[in-house]
């Protein structure tokens, strides 16, 4: 259980770790390209973990040292049949990434995940990989884990995301390097685009035009992956440090990727003064220095066009939603109900809890602000970002907040603990 005392101030000056959506790319290029890449800045969090136990259980030699990785490319078709199960842990990217992966190799693979991840919609990515050829079961028709692939040999396919989803675009482009033809991904807002971007650093033939993605079958190589510092995980310090008036706090080395920046923008139209400075690019990610000053915050509403970029940061924005002014309207936030937990029941539950005043709606939830939070007992529904936002109420309370099954915080932040520490007096 992890107690949260209320705080005076936040100060100073802090690095978070390696991204997780790009560590898990990282990885599985790595695995499929051809000769040895090396990750720096490699996110050592359970999912990013599961990623890498999964790569090895498919015969790919990786050595990691702390954050250091190297890993010793086997080409797009080198890689073997797994003896057996390959665990995804808690990790929807994991599970969904690899199935693209897996779609195309000429043998069975089982792969499941915890309680939570056989809970959480698998046949949106067992629907495309099908029509390419893959043949895909699981429990209820496939829907949900565990998943039975027989990959082999894939058609193209010209695929419009039914739902908006960096994981399904993911998969479909991945299992577009084995198939014959130009596999085509459309969706309607512009998703995080790591995929994209590593594809492309390494060496894998990729357009993008507006609205859609084109990938034609390549080989890959390996290449120097440099991490950066994930900005959903920075994304609850800069929450808090702009929710408090005084408060002033640098975050260095944050991707700055733009389908990911979307904190940024809600923040600042709740009045947040955030200042971006010493940018540099590393292998196609935007990267640079995040500060941050305190200041009394005002309720927005936020709605689906800018959800994609903004999906891990809901649970932050909604905590933090309880010292601004006036009320908090998020909307277009369906996919909430399908991550970890049911975000939307679990803040506002928890919330409630805190004598904070919560409604959920039917696509996302209303809060309004009092500038109070008691202290309290809350829960974390074993979902990270359900813990780390309840976290974050703590530092604002009249009294101690303390969170129940706290250690799945280390799905995505080892340390965080740590870090909240470091920059709370
Ligand atoms: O592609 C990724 O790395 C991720 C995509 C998002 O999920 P969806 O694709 O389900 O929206 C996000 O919530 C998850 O934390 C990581
Ligand atoms: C939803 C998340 O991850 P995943 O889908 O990979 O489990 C997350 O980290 O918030």
């Amino acid at each position: 259980m992890l107690t949260v005392n209320p705080v005076d101030r936040i100060q100073g000056k802090i690095k978070v770790p390696g991204d997780k959506s790009i560590s898990h790319r990282a990885v599985m290029l790595a695995s499929i390209a051809k000769g040895k890449s090396t990750i720096e800045g490699f996110l050592p969090g359970e999912d990013c973990l599961s990623t890498v136990e999964c790569c090895r259980g498919l015969g790919v030699e990786i050595r990691r040292e702390g954050t250091s990785l190297e890993v010793d490319g086997k080409g797009l078709d080198g890689l073997r049949e797994p003896e057996n199960l390959l665990d995804a842990g808690n990790s929807g990217t994991t599970m969904r990434l690899l199935s693209g992966i897996l779609a195309g190799q000429p043998f069975l693979s089982v792969i499941t995940g915890d309680g939570s991840l056989r809970k959480r919609p698998m046949a949106r990515i067992a629907n495309p990989l099908r029509q390419m050829g893959a043949k895909i079961d699981g429990r209820a028709d496939g829907k949900l884990a565990p998943l039975i692939i027989r990959g082999g040999s894939l058609t193209a396919i010209d695929y419009t995301l039914p739902v908006p989803s960096a994981q399904v675009k993911s998969a479909v482009l991945l299992a577009g390097l084995y198939a014959s033809g130009e596999t085509i991904v459309r969706e309607e807002f512009l998703s995080r685009d790591h995929t994209e971007r590593m594809l492309q650093f390494f060496g894998g033939n990729l357009e993008r035009r507006a609205g859609s993605v084109i990938l034609r079958k390549s080989e890959l190589f390996g290449q120097p992956v440099k991490v950066p510092g994930d900005i959903s995980s920075a994304a609850f310090f800069m929450a808090a440090a702009a929710a408090m008036p005084g408060a002033h706090l640098i975050i260095e080395d944050v991707g700055l990727n733009p389908t990911r920046t979307g904190i940024i923008d809600v923040l600042r139209e709740m009045g947040a003064s955030i200042q971006i400075d010493n940018l540099y690019s590393s292998g196609g990610e935007d990267i640079g220095r995040v500060i941050i000053e305190g200041r009394k915050l005002r309720g927005i509403t936020i709605t689906k066009e800018i959800m994609p970029r903004l999906i891990d940061e809901v649970p932050v924005i909604a905590a933090i939603a309880a010292l601004a002014e006036g009320t908090m309207r998020i909307t277009g936030a369906e996919e909430l109900k399908v991550k970890e937990s049911n975000r939307i029941a679990a803040m506002v539950t928890e919330l409630n809890k805190l004598g904070i005043q919560a409604e959920e709606l039917e696509d996302g939830m209303e809060i309004t602000g009092s500038g109070k939070i008691s202290g309290g007992l809350v829960e974390s529904y074993g979902d990270h970002r359900i813990a780390m936002a309840m976290a974050i109420c703590g530092l604002f309370a009249e009294g101690p907040v303390k969170i129940q099954n706290s250690e799945c915080i280390a799905v995505s932040f080892p340390g965080f603990e740590k870090t909240l520490a470091a920059i709370t007096v």
